[in-house]
């Protein structure tokens, strides 16, 4: 598949079938007044474009600043990022990036519709990529259709955050990423959305790298689990998911399911 930034840069045409993200001896260090923090450490993977992978590990072991990493918002100190072929900058200035966090961070004035079509406004793009999704079809996507015009305040937390997944689709990004974007809500509801997620990225072919302290929740959603260890961060283990593509909760009730998640556990107790 040709990327994204195949098509602006030359030099990346030359490598078809790179992976949607990559990371080489990533080491991240925090320098204040008081002490330097290794966030990472030596982090090296990558994700293959289209695919999903979960990013679990202990509290603080720097999950979000790797994501951040990505995202270009936080600098490596040493090591190197590649994002659909280039770098994280580019991605990020070609759109090429959306991000979820865990609270939806609407803009309550405005209404649903209103806050999708915000990174259009703010973004430089009053026009949207042919055949990319309008704000409208994204609120379908989401499940959200006639809820258009309905205020932040509305809407129950899962909507919220179902108005920001869409927001964040917006112009078509070929990389979500997402910081526990469901970790603020009711376990029901959680459920629900991990379903949901796992329908919206087949259906959209977006790349996603996805945050979660929650075992049963990387299990279930990711192709792949990247188990960070802490102090410093670090990669512990890259695991393969080997469950059927089409999968629903219940999967999480078979001893595969079970089997998988306890060897994530006795990694993040190692970890
Ligand atoms: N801007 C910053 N300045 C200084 N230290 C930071 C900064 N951001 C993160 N850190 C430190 O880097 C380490 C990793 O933080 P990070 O938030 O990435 O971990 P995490 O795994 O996402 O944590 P949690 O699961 O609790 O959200 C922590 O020790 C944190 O204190």
């Amino acid at each position: 598949m040709v990327t994204q930034a195949a098509l602006l840069d030359p030099a990346v045409a030359e490598a078809p079938g790179a992976p949607a993200i990559r990371c080489d001896d990533v080491a991240v260090r925090f320098i204040t007044e008081r002490r330097t923090v290794t966030a990472l450490e030596n982090v090296s993977f990558e994700i293959a474009e289209g695919s999903f992978l979960s990013l679990l590990g202990p509290s603080g072991c720097g999950k979000s600043t790797l994501l951040r990493v990505v995202a270009d918002l936080v600098p490596p100190t040493e090591g190197r990022v590649t994002v659909l072929g280039g770098s994280a900058e580019t991605a990020r200035r070609d759109h090429a990036l959306g991000f979820v966090f865990q609270d939806a961070a609407l803009l309550p004035w405005r209404t649903a519709i209103q806050n999708v079509s915000l990174p259009l406004e703010v973004g430089g793009r009053s026009v949207l990529p042919p055949g990319s999704p309008t704000p409208t079809e994204l609120l379908a996507l989401v499940g959200l259709s006639g809820w258009e015009n309905a205020y932040p305040h509305e809407l129950s937390g899962g909507m919220r955050q179902r108005v920001s997944i869409a927001r964040a689709l917006v112009g078509g990004p070929k990389v979500l990423l997402m910081d526990e974007p469901f970790g603020a809500l009711d376990e029901i509801t959680r459920d629900h959305l991990n379903e949901e997620l796992r329908r919206i990225w087949q259906e959209t072919g977006t790349t996603i790298l996805f945050v979660t302290h929650s075992i049963y929740e990387a299990t279930f959603l990711g192709q792949t689990v990247l188990v960070l260890a802490a102090n410093p961060g670090r990669v512990r283990e890259i695991v393969p998911i080997d469950l059927p593509a089409d999968r629903t909760l219940d999967i999480r009730e078979t001893d595969h399911f079970m089997r998988i998640a306890a060897r994530l556990r006795r990694l993040l107790g190692e970890a």
